[in-house]
């Protein structure tokens, strides 16, 4: 299992969006997080924003739909050049269908788990996905303490992969930084999304290494560094 880190933009200066991008060139995936005001009580950005960071750096963009209807918007995620993109399970009326067109449009298909929704309803569509988010907060701000009740989840769900005997990858987002990542990787997480710990940093790009070297120690593993782990 190779270690990625993905510093979330929502913690960046909006008003420098591509600076902040360059900004974590050990990145080995930007995370951003799109909300709609509906499935969580914030609003952030949309398809246009998606579009012009995807043209303003080379590091992969994971969007993370926090939205109502994801099976209506979230093709148009995929088109705008997200290499991956994440719907909640909550939201989603038909999630298997959603995932076989992400995947068949060509990015890679997530799928997003609330603190309260449990995997084990879902475990038959874990082929259809090429990763399953834990959040690790309620979703809608960046900012919020770990909770660390969704380690037995993590925990869990990892289980639930090997014995599907499936590649797929584990991403947790929320609360994540330097006191918690490594209970997150020995509990199964190999995606770690950091916001707050990566661009409330001095230096953004160093916060994603010392991230990197923790997961990595965690779990004994050292994966491949950067954009280089990432991709389809
Ligand atoms: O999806 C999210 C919030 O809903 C964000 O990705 C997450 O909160 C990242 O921020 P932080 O690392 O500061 O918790
Ligand atoms: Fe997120």
């Amino acid at each position: 299992m190779a270690v990625q880190i993905n510093p979330s933009i929502l913690s960046a200066d909006f008003s420098r969006l591509a600076d902040e991008a360059k900004a974590v060139e050990g990145a080995d995936w930007l995370h951003v997080d799109v909300m709609d005001n509906h499935f969580v009580p914030n609003l952030t950005l949309g398809v246009p924003v998606v579009e012009a960071l995807g043209k303003a750096t080379d590091t992969p963009l994971d969007c993370h739909l926090m939205i109502e209807d994801p099976d209506r918007w979230a093709p148009a995620y995929v088109e705008a050049g997200a290499g991956s993109v994440t719907f909640h399970v909550e939201a989603a009326a038909a999630p298997v269908r959603l995932a076989r067109e992400i995947r068949a449009k060509g990015a890679r298909a997530a799928m997003a788990l609330k603190p309260a929704t449990p995997i084990e309803p879902y475990e038959d569509l874990l082929p259809e996905l090429d990763m399953l988010l834990v959040m690790t907060v309620e979703p809608g701000f960046g900012g919020q303490a770990f909770l660390d009740i969704m380690l037995p989840k993590i925990r869990r769900t990892r289980e639930l992969i090997s014995r599907h005997g499936l590649e797929m990858w584990l991403q947790v987002d929320g609360g994540v930084s330097a006191s918690t990542i490594e209970r997150c990787a020995e509990a199964g997480a190999d995606v770690f999304v950091a916001g707050s710990a990566v661009y409330g940093a001095e230096d953004p790009d160093k916060a994603v290494r010392e991230l990197r070297a923790l997961a990595e120690n965690a779990t004994g593993t050292t994966g491949l560094c950067g954009h280089q782990a990432a991709g389809r």
